[in-house]
Formats: structure tokens, C-alpha cells, sequence
């Protein structure tokens, strides 16, 4: 029996455009409040296996953030079913989530925590995430005191050492200088090579998409258009990029 770690299951996410904010904050008092539709993603379906790395290509507005908002529960379906298994790190919006009013080192905890590690788990990974990190003193310093750069690479050091077992990676990811950068890209291939971690990685980059991963799922419109080997689904976004 394979082992399916992410199932879309006919999974559409609408989202309703109103004319203006005003209209929309009326719309929750009220039904009747004209609105447009907007399948973001529409009846996509596709299981990917544990260890499996995944490649989602698609042009501007294809869908792919949508649908790993919805793996990472930040986002909803409106119709259809997901199941997600393992403790997911997504390398998205590596500054979220923080407290500005709690330092660094303290906000390592609040971040485990929330991704349901014992406080005893944390403590061991303590030091690796400061050392990653480099943010010298400021690890104890609130967090509302770095600069960008800084947060980024705090919220990088964090999730790749959390021991995902599902990782998602989009390729927004610039954290830092190139040092700092391929210390990121060496990290993640090392996360990756272990047996039954799972990658999830968004690209408009088809060589780096090859590197990582052997399947491609290709979006379009919200529509998932071709599932296949990373070869065959880098061709066809090609074709449709152009
Ligand atoms: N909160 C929202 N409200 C309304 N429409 C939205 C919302 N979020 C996304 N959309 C729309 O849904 C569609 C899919 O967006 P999504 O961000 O998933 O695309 P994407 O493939 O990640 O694009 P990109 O490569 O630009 O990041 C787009 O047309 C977008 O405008």
C-alpha cells in the first residue's frame, strides 16, 4: 500500500471579488451583496507519497500558492477533501508568525510549540537554530529590532530544523546574501535526501525545479493540467509560459 502523505481529493477554492471593502464587509450581514466568483483552484486532485519531491509549475495566478495555503491550513476549501499527514514546514513566509515583543531565542519556542514539538524537542534543537541563524546577539534581542534580512534568516533556521516531514518550499525563498542563500539550498537538499521527507517545491525555475525533484504537476487557470515526470511537465510549462 503506498504511504499518501498529501491527497486533493476534487478540491475547488472560490473566492468571492467584491466590488469594494465597504461591499465586502457587508456581505457578511448580508447575502444579497453582488459579488463575482473566482475558482482560484478548480477540482484538482492528486496524491503525493511519502518521500516523494513534487515540483507545482504555473504562470502568474495558476493556483499554486492557493493550494499550499490549504496544505498548510492557512486557507480553506470550498469544496472537496485534503488530508495531510506529518508536521508540515513551509519556507514561505518565513517572517510571519513571530512576536515582535519576544526576542529571538523566545520566539524559537513559540514557533515549536506551534508546530506541536515538547518543549524538551526544542530545547535539543536550541543551539542549531541560533547557530544557523548568525544573527550574533541579537538572538536575545525582541524580535521587532531585526531588519528584514534578519527575521527571514531566524524564520529560515527555524523551519528547516524543526525535522519536517513534509516540506514546502516556494521559490520566493531569498533569504539573505548568496552565502547565507546556498547555506539555505544545501539544507534543504540535505532534508531532502533523508528516506520519507517529502518536498513540495513552487518554481518558475524549471532548472532548479530538476535538481530537487522528479515528478511535475503543472497548473493552469486553477485547473491541474498534467501530472507527470519532471522532464515531460517542465516542457509543457515551458510551452505554456512563453
Ligand atoms: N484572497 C484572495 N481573494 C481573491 N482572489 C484571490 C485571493 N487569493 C488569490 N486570488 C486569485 O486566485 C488566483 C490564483 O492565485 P494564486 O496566488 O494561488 O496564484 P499563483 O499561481 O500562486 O500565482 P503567483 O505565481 O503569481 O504567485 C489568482 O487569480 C488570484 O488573483
Amino acid at each position: 500500500m503506498p504511504d499518501i502523505v498529501i491527497e486533493f481529493k476534487e478540491v475547488t477554492k472560490t473566492y468571492k471579488l467584491y466590488k469594494n471593502d465597504k461591499q465586502r464587509l457587508l456581505s457578511v450581514f448580508s447575502k444579497k451583496i453582488p459579488h463575482k466568483d473566482k475558482k482560484a483552484v478548480d477540482n484538482v486532485s492528486f496524491k503525493i507519497q511519502r518521500g516523494e519531491s513534487v515540483a507545482l509549475f504555473g504562470k502568474n495566478g495558476a493556483g499554486k500558492s492557493t493550494i499550499l495555503k490549504m496544505i498548510t491550513g492557512v486557507a480553506y476549501p470550498t469544496q472537496g477533501d485534503i488530508i495531510v499527514k506529518g508536521r508540515v514546514s513551509a519556507l514561505l513566509e518565513l517572517t510571519s508568525g513571530f512576536d515582535p515583543e519576544f526576542t529571538g531565542r523566545e520566539n524559537i519556542y513559540l514557533k515549536g510549540q506551534l508546530s506541536g514539538m515538547q518543549d524538551t524537542e526544542i530545547r535539543d534543537l536550541e543551539s542549531t537554530i541560533v547557530d544557523f541563524a548568525e544573527i550574533g546577539e541579537y538572538i536575545d534581542q525582541p524580535v521587532r529590532t531585526y531588519s528584514s534580512g534578519m527575521k527571514a534568516r531566524l524564520g529560515f533556521a527555524i523551519n528547516v530544523n524543526i525535522n519536517p516531514e513534509i516540506l514546502i518550499v516556494d521559490e520566493a525563498l531569498s533569504v539573505g546574501d548568496v552565502a547565507f542563500k546556498n547555506k539555505c539550498l544545501n539544507k534543504v537538499n540535505e532534508i531532502i535526501e533523508k528516506d520519507n521527507v517529502t518536498l513540495l517545491f513552487v518554481t518558475h525555475a524549471t532548472a532548479t525545479a530538476k535538481q530537487f525533484c522528479k515528478r511535475g504537476i503543472v497548473m493552469r487557470n486553477g485547473k491541474l493540467i498534467l501530472d507527470t515526470d519532471i522532464d515531460t511537465a517542465i516542457q509543457r510549462y515551458e510551452q505554456i509560459a512563453k
